[in-house]
């Protein structure tokens, strides 16, 4: 069986500046990988070129074993959402019409607003408020509907805890858990290792623009000695 997503000797970077410099990652349907690393190592770029936002200069990505589309809006429609950092709400939009645009061009499937709305109840509360007026927690709950209402086979999510309260991570460990009940593959960038430990799988680290370490959850945790070597923390 194919992984879900494939990515082989990926290269990109900004105007003259390889940051991605030959990235491997495989991703199998329905598995949650945490990707860590210091800053500046590439992490968000890595997301921002799966999803055709930063253009990739070499290397492939497959998707279910086709090459992934180039555009934005043909790679979400391929199932692929992304939960940006920052969130990337529209402050004058209302819950309600975030929710409605993102059900614009989805797939068909078990998200629907009103599975979403149940799943995260304090948007339902929020519907016809601005985004601009809600909480960075509840931006961070919108951003993450608004992903998962086109109902993706791939959700990519870059540093969803940042800056948030700790009851703010754990409704967010909560989500994602749901996600792998079911079945949607996580990519997770994150900061905070107890989220990312709590949710993940597997734990991949970037190192200037390649990945230098990956394996199960458990072994990473246990070994505190690689993850200082590797990310400067105990
Ligand atoms: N839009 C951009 N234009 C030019 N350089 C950029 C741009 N975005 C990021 N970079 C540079 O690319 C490199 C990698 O940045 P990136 O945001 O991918 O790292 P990161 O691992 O996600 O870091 P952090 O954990 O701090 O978010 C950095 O040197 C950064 O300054």
């Amino acid at each position: 069986m194919n992984p879900l997503l494939e990515v082989h000797q990926l290269r990109s970077g900004y105007a003259g500046s390889t940051v991605l410099d030959g990235v491997d990652l495989t991703l199998n349907a329905g598995a949650t990988l945490g990707l860590l690393g210091r800053n500046g190592v590439g992490k968000s770029t890595l997301i921002m070129t799966l999803m055709g936002l930063v253009p990739m200069s070499s290397g492939t990505v497959r998707l279910d074993g086709s090459p992934m589309p180039h555009r934005p809006h043909k790679i979400a429609r391929a199932g692929v959402a992304l939960v940006p950092q920052g969130r990337r709400v529209w402050p004058p939009l209302t819950v309600g019409e975030h929710l409605k645009l993102a059900t614009r061009h989805a797939q068909p499937g078990t998200w629907t607003t009103k599975t979403v709305l149940e799943l995260l109840p304090r948007l339902a509360e929020r519907i016809r408020q601005p985004a601009g007026s809600l909480s960075g927690g509840e931006q961070q709950m919108l951003a993450i509907a608004r992903a998962l209402l086109t109902n993706p086979r791939l959700v990519l999510l870059d540093e969803p805890s940042d800056g948030l309260a700790p009851a703010i991570i754990e409704s967010i460990m909560d989500v994602i858990h749901r996600m792998r009940t079911e079945g949607v593959a996580v990519l997770l960038v994150e900061q905070d290792l107890h989220l990312a430990f709590s949710v993940c799988d597997e734990i991949a680290v970037m190192d200037r623009g390649v990945i230098v370490h990956r394996t199960d959850t458990e072994s990473f945790r246990s070994d505190p000695t690689t993850a200082h070597r590797l990310l400067g923390v105990a």
